[in-house]
């Protein structure tokens, strides 16, 4: 399968303070696919994650060396804003957090603060970004209805329909079903499978038969090293790594 990376990573090393949590990682991001970042508590898939939209600025103490490209352009420049980058490659979250707001204001949230003000166009990007997530017919008709209030399962996928409301070209996701029942992990795993036709997808997992089902690519993080990469059913079926073969065949994690 020859594909084209949407994003590019070389040598990523990250600190945090004095501590090492990545080294050295070189992995593609490949675009309109999902790929499944693996591996035990603690290796480092959500400090990787975070190194693609630069989440980490974020954390006091952080230091990032090495190269984070998207579309060829490296993301960790300093003429890069960092508003326009986290437009391309937004985030979904463990915990389904709605804003306390409506529905519709949620989803709103980001176009807004981008300078739509247009109703008629938040209105079509509400209900558009609200049928990708699979909402269309559970919420489409209560569009006010508090997005707190809705189930935590209703909520992850909200907090999707709002991260596709600024039209990303990648999406984030750090665990997204871990908080929720098998029917809610059920339904987010359909969106994504659904939404990778125009979106390219990365999700950490602690689920291997999640990043089975759903991964067109896989990456074994141990210890913040990236061990092995490949197609999923590669990976799984045929590791190159004595590392990956114990793990995925559950002697430790
Ligand atoms: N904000 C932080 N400050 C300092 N160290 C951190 C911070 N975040 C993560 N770490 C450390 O970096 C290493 C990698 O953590 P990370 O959360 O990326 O791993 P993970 O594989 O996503 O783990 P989990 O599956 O448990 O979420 C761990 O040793 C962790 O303790």
């Amino acid at each position: 399968m020859e594909r084209c990376p949407a994003m590019q990573t070389d040598c990523v090393n990250l600190y945090y303070g004095q501590k090492q949590a990545l080294f050295d990682v070189t992995m593609p991001v490949y675009a309109h696919a999902i790929t499944a970042l693996i591996g035990p508590s603690g290796c480092g898939k959500s400090t990787f994650l975070r190194t693609l939209n630069r989440m980490n600025d974020y954390i006091k103490g952080a230091r990032v060396e090495g190269s984070v490209r998207l579309d060829g352009e490296e993301v960790y420049d300093s003429a890069v804003s960092l508003t326009a980058l986290r437009k391309k490659v937004g985030m979904v979250f463990q915990q389904p957090i709605a804003l306390s707001k409506s529905v519709y204001d949620n989803i709103a949230y980001g176009p807004r603060i981008h300078g739509v003000r247009d109703k008629t166009a938040l209105d079509t990007i509400v209900r558009n970004c609200l049928k990708l997530a699979a909402m269309g017919e559970e919420v489409g008709s209560r569009l006010h209805t508090a997005g707190p209030s809705l189930s935590g399962g209703q909520r992850q996928r909200l907090a999707i329909a709002r991260a596709l409301a600024v039209e990303p070209d990648v999406l984030l996701l750090d665990e997204p079903t871990s908080a929720l029942d098998p029917i809610s992990t059920m339904k987010i795993e359909n969106v994504l499978l659904s939404l990778k036709k125009q979106y390219t997808i990365v999700i950490v997992t602690h689920n291997m038969e999640q990043a089975k089902r759903i991964s067109d690519y896989t990456g074994f993080f141990l210890n913040g090293r990236l061990v092995e990469f490949d197609e999923t059913a590669r990976l799984f079926a045929n590791p190159t790594q004595e590392e990956t073969k114990r793990y995925i065949t559950g002697q430790f994690g």
